[in-house]
């Protein structure tokens, strides 16, 4: 099996939508570090699990933006880890460092 893992700085805005109050459902930024890992039991035609480029143009369309004027879904640390999972070839896991104590994990597998 071969894995690779990047890791990838953003800056974004968010405001949550929450069922209780929160300083969080303001407007507010982080500067968040975004870690993707991917893995394949085969190399494409390339050598590669897949092209680090790819994975940092993925990330990097969360760079200096506002989360709520580009998903529809609630930007919540999980929801967005789970949302790169998706864009990226062979990912199975994302892990959203929104702060120096706050990572969320999205993982394909059990054991992450
Ligand atoms: N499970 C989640 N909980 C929270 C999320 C989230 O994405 N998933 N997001 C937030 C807010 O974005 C909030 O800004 C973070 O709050 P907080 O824990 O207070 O963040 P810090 O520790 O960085 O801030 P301090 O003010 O320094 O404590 C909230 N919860």
């Amino acid at each position: 099996m071969f894995y690779l893992e990047k890791s990838i700085e953003i800056s974004y805005a968010h405001r949550l939508s929450l069922q209780y109050e929160s300083k969080c459902t303001n407007m507010h930024g982080h500067n968040a570090i975004v870690t993707v890992y991917c893995k394949a039991e085969k190399l494409d035609e390339n050598g590669m699990v897949v092209d680090f480029m790819h994975v940092k143009q993925v990330v990097k369309r969360l760079d200096h933006v506002c989360f709520n004027d580009i998903f529809s879904f609630n930007p919540t640390a999980e929801n967005v880890a789970r949302w790169i999972c998706e864009q990226i070839p062979n990912c199975y896991k994302v892990a959203f460092k929104e702060s120096e104590g706050n990572i969320a994990i999205y993982s394909l597998e059990e054991n992450i």
